[in-house]
């Protein structure tokens, strides 16, 4: 993988920054569950939680992809499968920090992470400093966050789960 546009006959130049992109769906749990929910790296008393293998937290998860997909390292699946016992029940806290790290580790610094929330509930603008700082201490690195909803339209409007966005922006980091 390079990250310079080199030209026959002309200099190189220099290592450019890149940037990826990153989704996630889930699903609420049945309401009589007790399923609690975790979004954006917090906990949301009273509220409905998310399915999955993991703590469903739909927007670190797709701040995992984005990263990944910024520095070329695959998605959220090829990274956590789902059939590693390690990541069953994990926190996006815990899995958006493993995510920085391995993009570091690849040799790259991230820009800044963009995500948005898709969905009526829960209702997110009073905490969303909270989040944004709460993302942001997990991956090292600016995490700006909002939501949205559909209007009312559609699986999100219907309140069956929640989607988030996310792009990612990161750059090589020079060699000595
Ligand atoms: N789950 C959500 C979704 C949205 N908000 C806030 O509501 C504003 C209006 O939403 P639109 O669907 O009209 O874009 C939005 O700007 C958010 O601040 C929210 O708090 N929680
Ligand atoms: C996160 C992982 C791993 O626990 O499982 P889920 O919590 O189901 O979430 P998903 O968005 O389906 O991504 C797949 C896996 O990486």
């Amino acid at each position: 993988m390079t990250s310079t546009c080199d030209r026959p006959g002309t200099a190189p130049v220099p290592l450019l920054p890149r940037t990826g992109i990153g989704s996630d769906v889930h699903a609420f749990a049945d309401p009589g569950s007790g399923t609690p929910l975790h979004l954006a790296c917090l906990e949301w008393p009273g509220e409905t939680g998310l399915s999955g293998h993991s703590d469903g937290d739909v927007v670190a998860h797709a701040c995992c992809d984005a990263l990944f997909s910024a520095a070329g390292l695959g998605d959220l699946g090829s990274n956590f499968g789902t059939a590693e016992p390690r990541w069953r029940g994990a926190s996006g806290t815990v899995l958006l920090e493993e995510a920085a790290r391995r993009v570091r580790e690849a040799g790259f610094e991230i820009g800044n992470v963009a995500v948005q929330l898709v969905g009526a509930r829960p209702r997110v603008s009073a905490r969303a400093q909270e989040a944004a700082a709460a993302l942001s201490a997990a991956a090292g690195a600016e995490v700006s966050f909002s939501a949205t909803t559909t209007d009312g339209l559609g699986f999100l409007g219907r309140q069956e789960g929640l989607l988030a966005l996310a792009t990612a922006l990161v750059y090589p980091v020079g060699r000595g």
